[in-house]
């Protein structure tokens, strides 16, 4: 539930949650268009089981030693606007987190339990489809076939220590909307990922509107915003450090070639 105080009376608007089978019809896309995300829910015991696999490989990967762990880089990732951005596999970034980054058509993946490859392949099966209810358009055989895939997995692991987000009273990752179009992350165990509701102006902590485990957050980026022409608002979101209990979580961000070709700087 989002309370939210007026100049002269409390609003009460549900948190925006829907099943996952009713999530690419009309109710969906109004709850997207109003809130730029919402929880799924009701993703059924494979879905589930595949969400504890991953969570159970990622807390295995992330327990390495720091040298297994720096062991594990691949090659440069250069994005859908033509920019080499990073090194997929692991970097550890200071005084916030951990970081394991998979890009989706070129996979090196954390380790060898294929939990990883496994959840990704339901999280983009969701935005696809996701993206082809709020995004219609005749996508033509060719154009299928050469639309190159961007999409970017991320596994983080906050150790929410001391150390950590020591700026601006325990913000690890500053208010942003996502590059892509169409994002999914299973709702991690411990609290941190807050997403701004343009509905009721003001944040929502995902853990705790949301059940861990059992629960998807899927929200749109700046591309769906253009690709929708404004109509499903990008969302902004941040992590904060609001407990000392290390988080883990992890973040499918889809991204097709076609979507981005207006922002392309390819050649030198
Ligand atoms: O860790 C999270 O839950 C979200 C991280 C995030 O928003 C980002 O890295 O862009
Ligand atoms: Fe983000």
């Amino acid at each position: 539930m989002i309370i939210k105080k007026t100049a002269r009376f409390y609003v009460i608007e549900a948190v925006p949650r829907l099943a996952l089978r009713d999530v690419t019809g009309p109710a969906g896309l109004a709850l997207l268009r109003r809130h730029g995300f919402l929880i799924v829910t009701s993703l059924g015991s494979e879905f589930e089981r595949r969400l504890e696999a991953l969570r159970l490989s990622m807390l295995e990967w992330f327990r390495q030693s720091s040298e297994t762990k720096e062991d594990r880089v691949g090659g440069v990732y250069v994005s859908e606007r033509g920019v080499p951005m990073f090194r997929v596999g692991y970097e550890a970034q200071a005084r916030i987190r951990e970081c394991f980054r998979i890009a989706v058509a070129k996979p090196l993946w954390p380790g060898e339990s294929r939990a990883a490859r496994d959840a990704i392949v339901l999280f983009r099966k969701l935005a696809d489809r996701v993206l082809a209810a709020a995004v219609p358009r005749p996508r033509r055989a060719e154009e299928e076939e050469v639309d190159e895939d961007f999409s970017v997995a991320y596994a983080f692991y906050y150790p929410n220590t001391d150390a950590y987000g020591l700026d601006n009273n325990g913000t690890l990752v500053g208010p942003h909307a996502d590059p892509s179009l169409v994002v999914v992350a299973p709702v991690a165990d411990v609290p941190g990922l807050y997403v701004f509701d343009p509905a009721t102006q003001s944040w929502l902590s995902v853990e705790i509107a949301a059940r861990p485990r059992r629960e998807l957050v899927l929200f749109s980026g700046k591309a769906l915003e253009t690709a929708s022409r404004g109509a499903i608002p990008a969302c902004v979101h941040k992590v904060l450090k609001t407990s000392k209990t290390p988080r883990l979580s992890f973040v499918f961000e889809q991204k097709y070639a076609s979507f981005y070709s207006h922002l392309r700087h390819f050649g030198d």
